[in-house]
């Protein structure tokens, strides 16, 4: 692959793919298996076949740990006829809920509660023996148990009352889809939000608007906005390149029912099962479409050369006039945005704002859109819907005398200029480098949204993140499953899980910051000071309160696109409740932690999805200097957030006392790594002389330690039957803790506390670079081994290097002195290495990342520490000779 920095320089590469890429996918038996009218194996035929068997089983194995909880159908009466939410009264039932089974929860709880037991008693016997060698150093290892309990604590109980939920498409099917082919299922806003060209490669970004485009979905009931921070003539460029794309690509979805939606995934996978209802056109079409999606990459790709060029002759042209060097349109004007050659109120953080309509609205009719590509005639799409959703490009406007507020001011942006364009009433936003990968999941959404129990007190339908390009051990723990499964269950049992930043639906009244109806009064201010300056906007707030449903188009004359290009100016915000108590919030580096928990306190209820295929998807830092930047951003926005007016403890009433322990538990967490990176340099008291131990009774202590965290994990193999995730998934989140207890964590507190006490700026929200940047073409992970040296690895690197010292002095002192050390002294010796080599795995992560492509077999760590423990045994044992013959008054 080409590692040019060049936007797109992904597509550009797809050529090289050609010699594999364009090849048809074998045909089972030669031939179509038009057996059950359907079902038509492609590729590996008997491979896929068996895979998505054992796949079905598997997650039946995993639901055998929940029971459905009986649906209460009186609710349905309760609730009145609710336009807003689609339903016309006397809404059913669309989701199942579930509980944990008797048999796996209750002896969950319980050992809990024993847990909770034997801290208190740990505690205590601690506090009654403070016989330690060295007083300060007990006084506070005591101060870290009770900081680990408490903030355990916060963690933990919170995960006592797990629920799943189930959304049931079949009956919102029944219910909205109407017999004459129409549907009164409720109108959506898709957002996607791109920052970067180069950093977040345009062909993603293009694969996610693609996957919406042709999502499962009354084409007419939603539309996709790409919100683009870069402001690049490069983004527009391919928006409209997709869209003709769309035209081709939407219809040969629908006709043959193809999953994933996004074609760069769809094209990737193997041994997929032909689900379509014309198995006979499939190989034909799709040879085509193929074809025409290789083309488009490699339009995509040269879209950088294409402005370049373009721009210099029309700059040529200008010369005369001596003008800057702009970047120009296809149609001949001036790009507003950034230009190729930065500019004044042309580059980057600082032009003008954008919005260009790529696709209209579709009218009623099934007619072909204006926009076509070549071979849309050569397929035969009779009876396929060819319409394409509105798609719109957009760029707010930068100045660089204005905060961006970054993904957040990037979202409220779009939430603006949709209200404008299509004011439906929910939205859904994706990262660009995220899409649809089941899609029906809008739909599985809706399920929860317009449901006759809590549906209109549901703010937000959260889904997993899930990730495509992880490694399959998981090194850097990526996939996160103890928090995207564990913790979102448990959330759901109170108020629900909080929004974690992609593959969100909002109600879009309560991103406008509106109670849930339960609490809601009948005076809400809609006004300029509340919403800002735009009277079209404002208009737009009260038809949603009405509860206009539809996306109604209106006329794009000039007045209109200059409203739109107002509510996108770089100080629409100022002054106005934006980025506070309306839309995604400002000034902490976690916009989505804090937007949840903005709307959880007025009392709105959130959902959480899962369905049986992932319903998105995304791609994940396997680099580890990445992903710990990636964390401190996380673990920073924690900390703002713990010391700004959003602090969980000053939230009202309706914040259920639960979750507010969670978000309270969210906040901290970075805190507790004080007390691991002290605990991580424990060992190092094998390097002093005399014998130093933090509680006597030694060996009480060590047991007390084993059984408390012993308890942990064995609670931890329960959670991992209810979470449906395993135990390596547990593994690695402890150990990806550790690393960052002794990284991220402690670089973001040292920089709280020169905030705090400088006032300086937040932590920046600098977006996970997902350019390939490494060319192996035969490791797709060789990403993975480049990491890159920085300031914050400081205290891993010293605890992984002092640990291995350590036991290797230990190890020498034991050749030196074991045979006249007493019983007592060998036991300490002993139990005190078992604590450094607990550590040593916890920190496996870290120490492959440190012998880069070495650690491709992660086995030689069994070779390479070993040998580290001798070499510094043998560096004792010369040492202490060379003291004993030279200093005999030393000891050593
Ligand atoms: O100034 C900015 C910066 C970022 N983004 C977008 O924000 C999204 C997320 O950025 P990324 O760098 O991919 O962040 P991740 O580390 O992957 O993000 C995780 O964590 C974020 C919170 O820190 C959440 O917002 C994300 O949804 C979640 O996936 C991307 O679509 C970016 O284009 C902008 O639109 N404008
Ligand atoms: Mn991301």
């Amino acid at each position: 692959m080409s590692s040019a920095p060049v936007p797109g320089a992904n597509g550009a590469a797809a050529p090289e793919d050609d010699a594999t890429g364009l090849s048809e996918p074998l045909l089972a038996d030669g031939g179509f298996h038009a057996g059950a009218l359907t079902k038509v194996v492609v590729a590996t035929a008997l491979d896929g076949k068996a895979k998505a068997d054992k796949g079905s089983v598997k997650a039946e194995a995993k639901d055998g740990y929940w029971v459905e909880v009986p649906r209460q159908l009186d609710a349905v009466a309760a609730t009145a006829a609710d336009l807003e939410s689609g339903g016309d009264g006397g809404r059913p039932l669309m989701f199942q809920e579930k509980k944990v089974k008797a048999a796996l929860l209750y002896p969950y709880r319980a050992l809990i509660l024993i847990r909770i037991i034997a801290i208190i008693l740990f505690i205590g016997w601690r506090i009654k023996h403070n016989n330690s060698d060295v007083m300060w150093f007990w006084v506070t290892s005591v101060v870290a148990d009770v900081w680990f309990t408490f903030s355990w604590l916060l963690y933990q109980l919170p995960k006592i009352n797990p629920i799943k939920r189930v959304p049931d498409l079949a009956v919102l099917q029944q219910h909205c889809d109407l017999p004459d082919g129409s549907s009164i299922l409720p109108g959506i806003d898709v957002f996607v939000t791109t920052a970067d060209p180069t950093d977040e490669p345009v062909l993603y970004t293009m694969n996610c608007v693609l996957s919406i485009l042709a999502v499962d979905y009354p084409i007419d009931r939603y539309a996709c906005y790409l919100s683009d921070d870069s402001g690049t003539l490069i983004e527009y460029e391919a928006l409209v390149e997709t869209a003709n794309f769309a035209a081709l690509w939407a219809p040969f979805c629908r006709k043959h029912s193809i999953e994933p939606r996004a074609p760069e995934n769809y094209f990737q996978r193997e041994g997929m099962i032909y689900p379509g209802r014309s198995p006979g056109e499939f190989m034909n079409d799709y040879s085509h479409v193929r074809m025409e999606y290789e083309e488009f990459k490699a339009r995509l790709g040269a879209l950088d050369g294409t402005i370049r060029e373009r721009s210099d002759v029309y700059n040529a042209v200008k010369a005369a006039e001596g003008d800057a060097k702009a970047t120009w349109m296809a149609n001949g004007t001036e790009w507003p945005g950034t230009w190729v050659e930065a500019a004044e109120n042309h580059k980057k953080g600082h032009h003008g704002g954008v919005v260009q309509v790529v696709l209209e609205h579709p009218s009623g009719s099934k007619s072909q859109p204006e926009l076509q590509v070549s071979s849309v005639s050569l397929l035969n799409f009779d009876g396929v819907d060819v319409r394409l959703p509105m798609l719109v490009y957009m760029a707010r406007a930068k100045s660089s005398s204005y905060d961006h507020n970054k993904k957040a001011g990037n979202l409220n942006a779009q939430l603006r200029v949709s209200a404008l364009l299509s004011n439906a009433p929910f939205v859904i936003n994706f990262d660009c480098d995220h899409y649809i990968n089941d899609s029906k999941a809008l739909r599985a959404a809706m399920c929860f949204m317009l449901d006759a129990r809590e549906g209109d007190n549901t703010a937000f339908v959260q889904f997993p993140q899930r990730f495509e390009n992880v490694d399959p051990t998981d090194r850097y723990g990526n996939h996160n499953r103890v928090f995207f499964d564990g913790a979102m269950y448990a959330l759901n049992g109170f108020q629900g899980p909080s929004y974690l930043g992609t593959g969100c639906m909002f109600r879009r009244l309560a991103l406008y910051g509106l109670d849930p109806p339960r609490w809601r009064s009948d005076d809400i201010p809609v006004d300029t000071v509340k919403f800002g300056n735009s009277v079209p906007f404002l208009k737009s707030v009260l038809a949603a309160l009405n509860q206009g449903r539809r996306i109604t188009p209106p006329d794009l004359d000039d007045s209109f696109l200059a409203e739109m290009t107002t509510v996108v100016s770089a100080s629409f915000d100022i002054g106005t409740d934006w980025g506070r108590g309306v839309g995604y919030i400002y000034k902490i580096a976690t916009e989505d932690m804090v937007t949840g928990f903005r709307i959880h306190g007025q009392g709105w209820h959130s959902m959480y999805c899962t369905m049986e295929v992932d319903a998105f998807r995304g791609t994940a830092p396997i680099n580890l200097t990445e992903r710990l930047y990636q964390i401190v951003r996380w673990a920073g926005g924690s900390l703002e957030m713990f010391f700004s007016h959003n602090n969980p403890l000053f939230a009202g009433p309706r914040l259920h006392p639960m979750q507010r322990t969670v978000y309270l538990n969210c906040n901290i967490y970075p805190v507790t790594s004080i007390f691991i990176l002290l605990y991580a340099l424990c060992p190092v008291m094998w390097l002093i002389p005399e014998e130093i131990l933090i509680q006597r009774p030694f060996t009480r202590y060590i047991l007390y330690l084993i059984v408390t965290i012993a308890l942990i994990h064995t609670i931890g193999l329960l959670e991992i039957r209810w979470a449906g995730t395993n135990w390596l998934d547990w593994w690695r989140n402890e150990q990806f803790f550790t690393v960052a207890s002794l990284s991220a964590y402690p670089a973001v507190l040292l920089h709280m506390v020169v905030k705090l006490l400088t006032r300086a700026k937040g932590i920046r929200f600098r977006v996970t670079s997902k350019q390939t940047t490494v060319e192996d073409d035969n490791d797709k992970y060789a990403e993975m081994y480049e990491m890159r040296w920085v300031p914050i690895m400081i205290p891993a690197a010293a605890v992984l290097f002092s640990n291995t010292m350590a036991i290797g002095v230990a190890m020498g002192k034991t050749v030196v002195y074991g045979a006249v050390w007493p019983k007592e002294q060998q036991k300490h010796a002993a139990l005190g290495l078992l604590f450094n080599l607990w550590l040593m795995i916890l920190l496996q992560p870290f120490a492959l990342a440190v012998i880069g492509r070495q650690s491709k077999n992660p086995n030689i760590l069994f070779i390479l520490f070993p040998v580290a423990f001798v070499v510094f045994a043998l560096v004792y044992i010369g040492v202490h000779i060379f003291v004993v013959n030279f200093f005999p008054s030393m000891e050593i």
